[in-house]
């Protein structure tokens, strides 16, 4: 079981991602959510509609890798089933970020299905990857309102392709994680990256 010395520092990285993350650009307007798993059955994840560049600790609460909420009277963010959905299917993760940058928010409008990264030398900012000759395929899936629905897709999906990294909702954001919430903020940051550079890269070959 979990120590509330865990939840004080995963809740801290999280503060420190969203500070830094609005900071960007990344998560406007009470967009986005945060999540950390504290031990193998439970999550701190961010309240509903909360601004992700001014959390406090107060801002997140406790569920179990079920759904089933461990703080009263808390309302978990309304994507709470993508985060679950990660850490039902890979013990080894331990946090799962979501953003709102304007570049995935385009890029996810202007491909369909897929998004192909290749070429990059910060691919390997993504765990596993030790060349920039690899492939990284970010699927992209349609936005839906029924977020049960969205993730059962997302698992299938990822049943398929367990090597992902991160994907794309239409119009909507970037998904991804990591070990630890440092690991996932470097994927947030390395995926940023390399969308800027596809959405710069189409403005220039016009
Ligand atoms: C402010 S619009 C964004 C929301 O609809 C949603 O997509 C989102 O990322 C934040 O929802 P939340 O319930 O606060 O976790
Ligand atoms: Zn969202």
């Amino acid at each position: 079981m979990h120590s509330e010395d865990t939840f004080s520092t995963r809740a801290a990285e999280l503060i420190r991602a969203g500070r830094f993350f609005f900071e960007r650009g990344w998560v406007p307007a009470t967009a986005g959510n945060f999540s950390a798993r504290l031990d193998e059955r439970h999550v701190a994840i961010t309240v509903s509609g909360r601004h992700k560049g001014e959390l406090t600790a107060e801002d997140f609460l406790v569920v179990d890798v079920e759904g089933q909420v461990r703080s009263e009277g808390k309302r978990p963010s309304a994507e709470l089933p993508l985060h679950l959905q990660i850490y039902q299917r890979d013990e080894s993760l331990g946090a799962v970020l979501h953003t709102h940058s304007v570049n995935a928010t385009l890029l996810s409008r202007l491909h369909r299905d897929v998004l192909v990264l290749e070429g990059y030398e910060v691919l390997k900012a993504l765990r596993g990857i030790g060349t920039h000759e690899a492939r990284v395929e970010v699927p992209i899936f349609p936005n839906d309102q029924d977020v049960p629905r969205l993730a059962a897709r997302v698992q299938e999906y990822m049943a398929e392709h367990p090597e992902m990294h991160g994907y794309l909702i239409a119009g909507h954001g970037l998904y991804t994680w990591g070990r630890s919430v440092e690991e996932a903020c470097r994927h947030v940051e390395a995926f940023e990256f390399l969308l800027a550079c596809e959405i710069e890269m189409r403005r220039l070959s016009r």
